[in-house]
């Protein structure tokens, strides 16, 4: 079977959402290339984190569809993505704050393991090896994120960088093929951001990343495709520098400080 290139992994397609009377996306359409990363920005209220919850499935359109790899993505749920080969971190983190850090990163899979739960409950020798495979990878990523030593502490204790590494951990403990980032740099220092774009580009050897962010050095450095949404439209798809000298995103962003801007 011939593969097409660039091989994609998700496709949306004419995706419309009402909220009311509220327009909140109107017919997007967007593509992500396997082991890419595509940079979802826009003004306050553009209908970003809208976008993040239909590719996820918390919010249903009422007009459009998706496909995952191919195949329609129909009626989703959030707690189906890690078996797909999806998932996400979340702009509150999310994370459990009476499990410790490991136990955090091990939750990430869900459902992913390949026993089911009945299997698990009976505790039979292919649960307890999941287990042992599922705490293995936890704790490389723990190493990667350099979170192995607090691996045993509570995810309060720790300073939020490193409670978004945990959230990132998590993310990636089910080893998904879409990785799905909403505003990744927020509350971090510029050497953390600095971090972050270099472990998001080596993520690409591996896994697509959708990127919600407003931090635009981030966005620009790290995207090999930027979709510029603005009221619930695409006013532009293209590289980063294609979406900086587009003069409907300038427009888009007039007023907003620099720092918030696409455009040079
Ligand atoms: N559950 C909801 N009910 C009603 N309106 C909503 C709901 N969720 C989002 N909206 C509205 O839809 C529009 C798009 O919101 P969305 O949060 O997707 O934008 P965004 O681009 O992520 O914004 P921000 O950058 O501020 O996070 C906004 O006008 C918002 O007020």
């Amino acid at each position: 079977m011939t593969i097409p290139f660039p091989e994609k992994v998700l496709d949306v397609s004419g995706v419309t959402v009402r909220f009311g009377g509220l327009v909140a996306l109107r017919d997007v359409s967007l593509s992500i290339a396997a082991r890419s990363v595509l940079g979802v920005i826009g003004p306050n209220g553009a209908g970003k984190t809208t976008l993040f919850n239909v590719i996820c499935g918390f919010v249903r359109p009422e007009a459009g569809d998706l496909r995952w790899k191919g195949r329609p993505l129909g009626k989703h749920r959030p707690d189906q993505l890690a078996r797909l080969g999806i998932a996400r971190t979340l702009q509150g983190l999310g994370l459990f704050g009476g499990l410790t850090v490991l136990e955090n990163v091990m939750a990430g899979a869900g459902g992913f393991a390949r026993t089911g739960s009945i299997a698990a409950l009976l505790g039979t020798a292919g649960a307890a090896r999941d287990e042992r495979e599922l705490r293995s990878r936890a704790l490389r990523l723990l190493r990667e994120l350099d979170l192995a030593d607090v691996r045993h502490h509570l995810p309060g204790a720790l300073p939020y960088g490193s409670r978004k590494r945990v959230a990132l951990a998590r993310a990636l403990v089910s080893e998904p093929e879409l990785l799905l980032l909403d505003e990744p740099a927020s509350g971090l220092s510029m050497a953390e951001t600095d971090e972050l774009a270099a472990r998001i580009r080596a993520l690409t050897d591996a896994t697509a990343v959708v990127l919600v962010e407003h931090h635009m050095d981030l966005v620009m450095g790290v995207c090999d495709e930027v979709v510029v949404l603005d009221f619930g439209e695409v006013i532009a798809t293209g590289s980063p520098d294609d979406v900086r000298a587009d003069p409907a995103v300038a427009d888009a962003y007039l007023g907003l400080a620099p720092g918030e801007r696409p455009s040079a």
